[in-house]
């Protein structure tokens, strides 16, 4: 049960409103939580992430991977660098993009577009279509597009109309010119709620595990060595990712997410088996997934099936 007493948690999200990313923090926020209104907006995942290392916030909403786009690196990155964070949970957000521009302005006098470096490849198809004379001028987000459209910004923006969400429109006063103009209808981007270490929500049956890993040298078979900590365990991954470390050409990190718990046996005994292997292990957190998806532990990698093996060996010792 929550404490009635205790204070409700500061949020942040990567905003500023309007963003999709507010919209995945509106549908997070709980009746116990402060209000969207309280939230604070920061410019940048960037920014947002080093405000929860600060303790500006408590937590932080940012998005981390477009079932069409794939990751976010800036995200990926800044999670990744300075001081460890902790992913307490995800949201799934449906995307749905419009062409926004400030009331009366005619479609065959645009010449450049705003939007987010996310979005934009998001609606190629439809501008190549539609717009195909159109510049793509890259904004801080969808709704940062929208915002200085707005006239709100200290300067008027190198562009005419803004690819943004359906709200940030209405947010920023715009008049949409075009509804639903994603080249996917099915897209969907996956955010997540960080905080600083401290808590590991408890395991809930479906749940989902995060990790940075580096290996200790580029050498034939490394990749493998790290997979077969997961295949020898009956563990799936969700994700993927290799991203430079920044420190070489050639050095890179495997960004990963896999089906689990942290107090699972089988996630502890892989978690032991990376750091093993490989030079370090940076452990993101354990959240429940947001389809809430039961994760199924095949018959020999459960917990009885390793707490039994690990009383038998404790046996032979004895
Ligand atoms: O710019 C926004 O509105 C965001 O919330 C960011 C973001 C992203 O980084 O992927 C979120 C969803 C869309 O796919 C495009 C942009």
């Amino acid at each position: 049960m929550t404490d009635p007493h205790a204070p409700a948690l500061r949020h942040g999200y990567f905003g500023p409103q309007g963003t999709f990313t507010q919209m995945a923090l509106a549908s997070w926020l709980t009746a116990d939580d402060a209000t969207l209104a309280a939230a604070r907006p920061f410019g940048t995942v960037a920014l947002a992430l080093d405000a929860v290392r600060a303790g500006e916030v408590d937590r932080v909403m940012v998005p981390i991977e477009n079932s069409v786009e794939g990751g976010v690196s800036a995200t990926l990155d800044a999670l990744n660098s300075d001081d460890p964070l902790v992913i307490q949970g995800e949201v799934l957000v449906p995307i749905t993009f419009v062409l926004a521009a400030p009331r009366g302005t005619d479609r065959a006098a645009i010449r450049g577009v705003g939007s987010h470096s996310h979005a934009w490849p998001q609606v190629r198809g439809w501008m190549a279509a539609n717009l195909p004379s159109a510049s793509y001028v890259p904004t801080l987000s969808t709704a940062a597009a929208a915002e200085a459209l707005a006239g709100l910004g200290e300067k008027r923006p190198p562009y005419e109309a803004a690819v943004c969400a359906p709200m940030a429109a209405e947010v920023f006063g715009l008049e949409v010119l075009a509804d639903d103009i994603g080249d996917n209808r099915s897209a969907v981007t996956r955010f997540v709620v960080v905080s600083r270490p401290g808590t590991v929500p408890p395991p809930s049956g479906a749940d989902k595990t995060t990790v940075v890993i580096y290996q200790h040298d580029d050498h034939p078979g490394g990749l493998l060595e790290l997979l077969e900590q997961f295949a020898a365990r009956g563990i799936n991954m969700t994700r993927l990712e290799s991203r430079p470390t920044g420190q070489a050409m050639g050095s890179y990190c495997f960004s990963i997410d896999f089906e689990g718990h942290v107090a699972d046996e089988r996630v502890g005994e892989t978690l032991m088996g990376l750091r093993r292997v490989c030079a370090d292990v940076r452990f993101l957190g354990s959240y429940r997934r947001a389809d809430g998806r039961p994760v199924e532990a095949t018959r020999t990698t459960t917990d009885e099936a390793y707490a039994d093996a690990r009383a038998w060996l404790q046996s032979l010792r004895d």
